[in-house]
């Protein structure tokens, strides 16, 4: 369990994470997102004692991530897969970790079988990997200690699409069995396929924190017409609130098949009537961040 209460860090007068306070469940998978420059990695570094928090705190377990004796057993950290040692191949990494922690030497051919780096990519130098490759290394490090937690900050980023899919089984595999894991990404497709619980963070505040079924329920429902007019008059006077969006469509948090029985009541023809949740998490995303995106709502 991944504990942050009341969470703040400024930098100077900059508040670049806001009083912010969630957990991260043993079984499941929380999904971190947030606009750029939202907090998140600010968060995570706060979590693996990199960067002090101003107030407040983020444990593990119960504990902050200083006070573990030995952490790499506890907590899997992927926050910068390029922040690796350029001049060491994949296996000195991975062996380096095994030491430090404290573990056999077999664990790293284990490793980098379940990372899918091959025997001669592991004898590589890491300056000359991929993104993707670099990714894999950084799982492979997080992973190799058997943690009960993971903390990854874009985990995805570089991946190719089969990486994509290999990556979620893996988390959602590990979740299964009764880890902890907290991801952040910008990969909405991913988080909305992966993630059980969502917190969403926008200007170093959280906007909205629930489960994925929950927050996606709550996005309510769209609705077209080509009377528009018609059907905002017969929506009012239903009671029903909604707004109206420059796409065209109207938006409420009213469900579908009230929707659907005031515009037929009222003659009005739909050309669309689903449930916001069909839009998905992008949308979700955008509404509830829009007054912390840098472009806005057009976005
Ligand atoms: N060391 C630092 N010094 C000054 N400001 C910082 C520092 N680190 C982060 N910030 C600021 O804190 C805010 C949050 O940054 P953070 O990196 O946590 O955002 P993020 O949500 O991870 O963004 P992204 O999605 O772009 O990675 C930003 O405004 C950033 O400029």
């Amino acid at each position: 369990m991944i504990t942050v209460e009341s969470l703040t860090r400024k930098y100077g007068d900059h508040v670049a994470v806001d009083n912010i306070s969630f957990t991260a469940r043993p079984g499941r998978v929380t999904g971190f997102l947030g606009p750029n420059g939202a907090g998140k990695s600010t968060t995570m570094r706060v979590m693996v004692g990199l960067t002090p928090p101003t107030s407040g705190s983020a444990t593990i377990e119960g504990r902050h991530f200083a006070d573990l004796p030995n952490p790499g057993r506890e907590v899997g950290v992927l926050l910068d897969a390029s922040a690796q040692h350029a001049g060491r191949t994949g296996r000195e990494i991975l062996t380096v970790a095994a030491m430090t922690m404290g573990l056999p030497t077999s664990r790293v051919d284990e490793m980098l079988e379940r990372v899918s780096l091959t025997p001669t990519e592991a004898g590589r130098r890491v300056r000359d990997y991929s993104l993707g490759m670099r990714q894999r290394l950084g799982i492979a490090t997080a992973l190799i200690g058997d943690p009960h937690v993971l903390i990854l900050d874009e985990p995805a980023n570089g991946l190719d699409p089969a990486g994509i899919r290999w990556m979620r089984d893996l988390l959602r595999g590990y979740a299964n069995d009764g880890g902890t894991v907290l991801l952040s990404s910008h990969l909405l497709h991913e988080i909305e396929v992966i993630a059980d619980d969502i917190v969403v963070i926008g200007n170093g505040r959280i906007v909205a924190h629930g489960t994925k079924d929950e927050l996606l329920a709550a996005a309510g429902t769209v609705v077209r017409t080509p009377d528009r007019a018609a059907l905002a008059d017969a929506l009012t006077r239903g009671g029903v609130e909604f707004t109206a969006s420059d796409d065209g469509a109207l938006r409420t948090v009213a469900d579908p098949t009230l929707v659907g029985r005031i515009a037929r009541d009222a003659g009005c023809a739909l050309t669309e009537l689903k449930s916001a949740d069909g839009a998905g998490l992008e949308e979700m995303f955008l509404e509830l961040t829009a007054d912390t995106q840098r472009e806005g709502v057009a976005a």
